[in-house]
């Protein structure tokens, strides 16, 4: 793997808040990742400090092979897309077209209007009237357009319809196909780009919990339903992540794929067993233990 990013025992702190704690990865060049978390994770954070806009307290990064701050030759093929965005007072869309073009070498100018067009966003409009769903359009036509080697998308398409989410989505993808590159897309609409990812970093207070393929993670986990005996049966001795009681029935996460061996035991028990899709299964790994599977066995006793 030729990597674009390498993170050594990356820790942040901000006073007694440990934001990032001792995080070590790497990123593969044209790769589409999906940074997960919960609120607070940590995710922001980390896309500051691979953007160069913010210091490690400890660890190190290395962006195109040098530490990525202050250094223009790094920054220049790397692009960071928020919600938070500020645009100088008197810009209008077509100013901040103007100005991403001299920012980054590969921007594409007639992608960018033909985006702001699908997104039916005024050039002429002064930035600071347009709509949130409009900033947000601006803030990924430019992400998308600016084709850079390394893309972070920081939930700046929280403001889309969903209609608007799917366009960029599809735009994404199809443009990824002909200019691939590494693309960073921290969000929690995670079923919505669930088959865009290709891999998935998962960041809990702070802790890497999961730096795997999108494929390996869809079969990772499954939802085992039946009666509470027959569930027991089956969840012991295995990692049982959360329980709830369905009308008489048990609903049981459990760790673990859906091998041969698996199906045949759910079978003789009568358990039904389905899969668990990946915003399922980031749910379940990031909401603490005390509130899933040992109050939901406490409550289908
Ligand atoms: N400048 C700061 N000063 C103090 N604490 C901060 C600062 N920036 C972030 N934090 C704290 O660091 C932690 C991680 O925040 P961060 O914004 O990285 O989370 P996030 O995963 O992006 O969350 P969200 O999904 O809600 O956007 C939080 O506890 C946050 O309050």
């Amino acid at each position: 793997m030729t990597a674009v990013v390498t993170a050594h025992g990356v820790t942040k702190r901000f006073g007694d808040v440990t934001a990032l704690d001792d995080v070590s990865f790497a990123l593969a060049e044209h790769t589409i990742y999906g940074l997960l978390g919960r609120n607070g994770a940590g995710k922001t954070t980390l896309m500051q400090i691979l953007t160069g806009q913010a210091f490690a307290s400890s660890g190190n990064v290395s962006v195109f092979d040098a530490p990525p701050v202050e250094n223009p030759a790094v920054l220049s093929k790397v692009c960071f897309v928020r919600e938070s965005q500020r645009y100088p007072h008197v810009y209008t869309v077509r100013h901040v077209f103007r100005t991403a073009r001299r920012l980054f070498a590969n921007w594409d100018d007639t992608f960018a209007h033909g985006l702001a067009a699908d997104f039916q966003l005024p050039a002429g409009r002064l930035v600071r009237r347009l709509s949130r769903g409009m900033l947000s359009a601006l803030g990924v036509t430019v992400g998308l357009a600016a084709r850079a080697p390394l893309t972070f998308f920081d939930e700046p398409y929280l403001g889309l319809d969903p209609a608007a989410r799917q366009l960029f989505y599809d735009r994404l993808l199809a443009d990824y196909a002909g200019h691939p590159r590494t693309v960073v897309l921290s969000t929690h609409l995670i079923d919505e780009v669930s088959d865009l990812v290709e891999r998935v970093l998962l960041i809990d207070r702070g802790r890497l919990l999961l730096d795997e393929d999108a494929d390996d993670l869809r079969g990772r986990a499954v939802a085992a339903t039946g009666r509470a005996e027959a569930v027991d049966g089956f969840a012991a001795g295995r990692t049982e992540l959360h329980r709830e009681r369905l009308s008489g029935l048990v609903r049981s996460t459990i760790l673990g794929g859906l091998g041969p061996h698996a199906k045949a035991h759910a079978q003789t028990l009568n358990v039904e067993l389905e899969p668990l899709s990946l915003q399922q299964l980031v749910v379940r790994l990031t909401v603490p233990p005390t509130t899933t599977a040992a109050a939901g066995r406490e409550a289908t006793r």
